[in-house]
């Protein structure tokens, strides 16, 4: 084999370190040139600023330079052409892709009866726990006016890489590909869109963000069961509905709504989660049920549907999330352990 082909070759360990695919594959390997012993590689960049240059100039150094017949290698970047980078969207994106948005994923929507029982909290841990599983997920923050998977998560002040023109990266963290208006929008402003525009941001989450292959998407719905969290619905489907509840919601307002919503979108209700199910009290170590006992259970029943599991009230849940680390970062905690039940008992549910 000739120097350039094995150079080639080399090439193709080193993966762009957002788009998790070879160079080679991605076209981006602009030209090799060879001096005697001495290689230049030219990278061709989506945009010149790419922050993972450093990154890519190692992992290029390090697999070249895994040559016997290599002395030295140096790597100079350019960027692509408007062509290479719709080749390159074409490319990750599929045909297909517009047509029908996550074709061999398994699309959760995760909604509540209302506000405020710990929806994205439970949202983002699932997706989290999945994720440590070896699941590839990816999350998408549909309260796109009461976001708060970013603060969650961690990732308040970072922002997706968009490819002008083209398509949006998702944000990674913690293995989870995630996309919310939280991390578009600057600082903490408030928004005041109305219906057709929040449908519209959702479009382009589905077919505008480069999500990959994966095993599961989870939506966070906004709260509640109104005009906003049906059409969303409406757009998903091929989408599943998960619930979250708590125990003081009242069983049959909950179930009517719901039901309602499911019936209108066509969707199947495949399980539901009681959140802040009872307290551990740190003297006695005994589980307090204070919301009342085994309503989770008797909703579910209501529902037609599989109680997936119960959440314990946990200050260090709250805590964590003020904090933006998942709770669930450990499996082997006593959260994560729960956590890592509900997920079994999801992927049942196929
Ligand atoms: N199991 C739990 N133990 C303790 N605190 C929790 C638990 N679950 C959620 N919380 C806390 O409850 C508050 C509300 O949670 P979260 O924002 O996830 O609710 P939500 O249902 O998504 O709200 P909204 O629907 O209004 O967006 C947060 O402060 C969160 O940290």
């Amino acid at each position: 084999m000739e120097l350039k082909e094995k150079v080639y070759k080399a090439l193709e360990n080193v993966n762009d370190p957002e788009l998790h695919k070879s160079l080679v594959e991605l076209d981006m390997i602009e030209e090799v040139v060879l001096d005697g012993s001495e290689v230049m590689v030219n990278v061709s960049l989506t945009t010149i600023g790419c922050p993972m240059k450093a990154k890519m100039e190692e992992d290029i150094k390090r697999e070249v330079g895994k040559l016997d017949e290599v002395t030295k290698v140096k790597v100079i970047f350019g960027e692509m052409s408007k062509e290479q980078k719709d080749k390159l969207i074409e490319k990750l994106h599929g045909k297909q892709k517009k047509a029908e948005p996550f074709k061999n994923t398994r699309v959760i929507a995760i909604g509540s009866g209302k506000g405020g029982v710990g929806k994205s909290t439970v949202t983002a841990n699932l997706a989290v726990t999945l994720a440590e599983m070896g699941y590839k997920v990816g999350l998408i923050d549909a309260d796109i006016l009461g976001y708060s998977i970013p603060q969650i998560l961690g990732i308040k002040d970072v922002k997706p890489m968009a490819i002008e023109g083209g398509f949006i990266l998702p944000i990674e963290r913690n293995g989870v590909k995630v996309m919310s208006m939280g991390n578009l929008v600057e600082g903490d402003q408030a928004l005041i869109w109305r219906g057709p525009l929040l449908g519209g941001v959702l479009d382009q989450f589905m077919n505008d963000v480069y999500w990959g292959d994966l095993d599961y998407m989870l939506i966070d719905l906004p709260p509640g069961t109104g005009d906003v969290p049906l059409s969303l619905m409406q757009k998903l489907p091929k989408a599943e509905i998960l619930i979250v509840t708590t125990p003081q919601i009242t069983a049959a307002n909950v179930a009517k709504r719901l039901g309602l919503m499911a019936n209108k979108t066509n969707s199947k209700i495949i399980g539901l989660i009681e959140n802040m199910s009872y307290f551990v009290c740190n003297n006695c170590g005994e589980k307090h049920y204070i919301f009342g006992k085994a309503e989770g259970e008797k909703l579910s029943k209501e529902l037609n549907t599989t109680l997936l599991g119960e959440i314990p009230l946990v200050t260090g849940i709250r805590e964590d999330s003020d904090k933006g680390v998942p709770s669930v970062i450990d499996l082997e905690s006593e959260v994560g352990k729960v956590y890592k039940e509900i997920a079994k008992n999801l992927i049942e549910t196929k």
